[in-house]
């Protein structure tokens, strides 16, 4: 089942909840959740305080925590305690993949590894049967707005492939530069998970009300037509 996660990177930080509260009732299905440390990646966003938040507003969907950061482990309890669902991290950002997984899990998230567009997927021969989620980053990481890199989508076919022959249950997600215009080609690759930010959060008018449903159904009406 395609799950659309806007990412909350593009969306107005003056009223967070409010705007993850009406991207859930516009129907998304997972909230996107990018940290950096202006260390791993040349910006610097949100931590464990800010998913601890939106638990207590009282958002229940999946919280999808995207780590851009280096060091990574200390950093897993802690949001693990802050309500995450998932949580995702780049391998080159961990001296011990297989540690770093297991201590997801161990925290009671679901893991994920992360891949630049560049960063080969050779740790996945080890890793893929231990992982909840595989993320492709179509940009290079740090920033929201950028243009989808084309070459991605031949990654995602090879991953849809490994996922498949090995019967895993394992989401393939994609982030950066996803919209309308792309989404049902990425979907033919394979992907079934779609982080989308600026698409969401910034293509519409913030007076406009049902700016969310018209966005979310766009990219709903895009993925009924992509081809199995
Ligand atoms: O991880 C990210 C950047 O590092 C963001 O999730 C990503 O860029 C989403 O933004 P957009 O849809 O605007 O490209
Ligand atoms: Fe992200």
């Amino acid at each position: 089942m395609y799950q659309i996660a806007p990412s909350i990177l593009s969306a107005n930080f003056a009223k967070l909840g409010e705007e993850v509260d009406n991207v859930l009732a516009s129907g998304a299905d997972i909230v996107h959740f990018d940290v950096m440390d202006n260390h791993y990646v040349p910006n610097l966003t949100i931590g464990p305080l800010v998913c601890e938040a939106l638990r207590k507003h009282g958002v229940t969907a999946p919280i999808d925590v995207h780590l851009m950061v280096k060091p990574v482990d200390r950093i897993i309890p802690d949001f693990a305690k802050a309500g995450a669902t998932y949580i995702t991290f780049h391998p080159e950002a961990s001296e011990h993949i297989d540690r770093t997984i297991g201590l997801i899990k161990e925290s009671g998230c679901k893991a994920g590894l992360v891949f630049n567009p560049a960063t080969p997927l050779d740790v996945l021969e080890y890793t893929l049967p231990k992982l909840d989620m595989v993320l492709l980053m179509s940009v290079n990481p740090g920033f929201g707005g950028q243009k989808f890199i084309p070459y991605v989508l031949d990654k995602a076919r090879a991953v849809r492939k490994m996922i498949d022959a090995g019967k895993y249950n394992c989401r393939l997600e994609i982030d950066g530069g996803v919209g309308p215009a792309n989404i049902k080609e990425v979907a033919e690759a394979g992907v079934d998970t779609f982080v989308a930010g600026s698409a969401v959060f910034s293509k519409y008018n913030a007076n406009d009300k049902n700016r969310y449903d018209t966005i979310i159904g766009e990219l709903r009406a895009e993925l009924a037509k992509a081809k199995k």
